[in-house]
C-alpha cells in the first residue's frame, strides 16, 4: 500500500500587529490579525521529520513585525501582497502562499469638539477583510485578491416581507408582510486584477454600496437583498468578478403580550439567537476570470 503526503500548509496564525505611523503630532494606527501560510511540496518534513526546507512559523511572525515597519502598512491587500512574495522568494519549496488579514478601524475620539490626535475608539461598523493568495514567482507568479467584510451586524426594523413560500406538513410559519431583517453579514469579493487599484477606496465603497442596498431594496427574501447587493457591486466594479455571502438570519420574533392584555403591533420582539437561517450566496459575472487559487481555504462559504 502506498501511502504520500496529500496537499499541505502551514504558518503562523492570528499575528497581532499595530502600526502606529507617528511622523507627525496626528498619529495613525493600522491594526491587523495576520495569518501566513505557505504550501508546497513539504513531504521531507511531514515524512521524515526533515526540516531543511522549512522557514519556521516564527520566522514568519517576525516577518509580518518587521514589514509593518519596513514596507508600511498602506493596505491589508498591499501588505498581504508583500509577505506572500517575500515568503515564495525565501522559501524554494513553497509553490503557494496565503495571507489572509483582518483589519479592526480605530476612529479618532472626539474631544474638545475636535478630533483627538493620539485617541482612539473602535466603533463597530465590521471587520475588513482580505486574503491574497500567490501561486509561483517570475513569470509564473499568480496572485489572487478576495477582499471583505464581516461581522457587519445590520437590521432593518420595516421593509421587509416574506410569504407565498413552499408549504408542506411540517409548516408552522406565518406569512408576514411585515417584519425585522436582521443579519451579521461576511461580504467576500474576488478581484480580477491586482494592479491600479485603490485598495482602501475600493473597500470603502464596496461598504457603502452594501449597506445602501441593505436599507433601501425593500425585500422579499434575504436571499433577494443579498443578490441586489451583490449585483450592484459589479454594476460599479469591473475589476470585481465575483462577490460572496453569508449571511445568519437573526430572527426576531414577535412577543405574544396578549395574554396580559397589551397589544403588540410589530413593537415587542424576541431577538432569538439559534437556531438562525444561514443565507449564502454568490454573485458572479457570465464571463468571470478563472479564480485559480482565490478561493483557497477561504472559510465558511458556497
Ligand atoms: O429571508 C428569508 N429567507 C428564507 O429562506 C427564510 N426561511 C424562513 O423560515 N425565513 C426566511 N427568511
Amino acid at each position: 500500500m502506498a501511502i504520500k503526503l496529500g496537499p499541505n500548509q502551514y504558518g503562523k496564525a492570528e499575528t497581532h500587529v499595530v502600526r502606529v505611523y507617528r511622523d507627525t503630532p496626528r498619529h495613525e494606527i493600522r491594526d491587523l490579525t495576520v495569518g501566513t501560510a505557505l504550501r508546497g511540496d513539504f513531504s521531507e518534513a511531514h515524512v521524515r521529520g526533515d526540516q531543511g526546507e522549512v522557514l519556521p512559523t516564527d520566522t514568519q511572525k517576525n516577518t509580518v513585525f518587521s514589514f509593518a515597519k519596513e514596507k508600511g502598512i498602506e493596505s491589508p491587500e498591499q501588505f498581504g501582497l508583500a509577505l506572500a512574495d517575500h515568503f515564495l522568494a525565501t522559501s524554494k519549496r513553497a509553490d503557494g502562499a496565503r495571507i489572509e488579514l483582518d483589519e479592526v478601524t480605530w476612529s479618532r475620539i472626539q474631544a474638545d469638539g475636535t478630533e483627538h490626535d493620539h485617541a482612539f475608539v473602535q466603533m463597530g461598523g465590521g471587520v475588513r477583510t482580505a486574503v491574497v493568495n500567490v501561486d509561483g514567482r517570475g513569470e509564473d507568479r499568480k496572485a489572487h485578491v478576495v477582499s471583505g467584510i464581516k461581522d457587519l451586524v445590520v437590521l432593518k426594523s420595516t421593509g421587509s416581507e416574506f410569504h407565498g413560500f413552499l408549504k408542506d406538513k411540517y409548516t408552522t410559519l406565518e406569512p408576514t408582510n411585515d417584519r425585522v431583517m436582521a443579519t451579521s453579514l461576511i461580504a467576500r469579493w474576488r478581484y480580477n486584477t491586482t494592479e491600479g487599484l485603490d485598495w482602501n477606496k475600493t473597500y470603502d465603497v464596496v461598504k457603502a454600496i452594501l449597506l445602501e442596498k441593505f436599507a433601501t431594496i425593500h425585500s422579499y427574501a434575504l436571499q433577494q437583498t443579498l443578490y441586489g447587493m451583490g449585483e450592484a457591486v459589479l454594476e460599479q466594479f469591473p475589476q470585481i468578478d465575483e462577490i460572496k455571502f453569508s449571511a445568519p438570519n437573526k430572527h426576531h420574533f414577535l412577543v405574544d403580550l396578549s395574554p396580559f392584555g397589551v397589544e403588540n403591533q410589530n413593537e415587542v420582539f424576541y431577538a432569538a439567537d439559534r437556531p438562525y437561517g444561514l443565507i449564502e450566496a454568490t454573485v458572479v459575472r457570465d464571463d468571470a476570470s478563472d479564480p485559480g487559487s482565490a478561493w483557497h481555504a477561504v472559510p465558511a462559504f458556497v
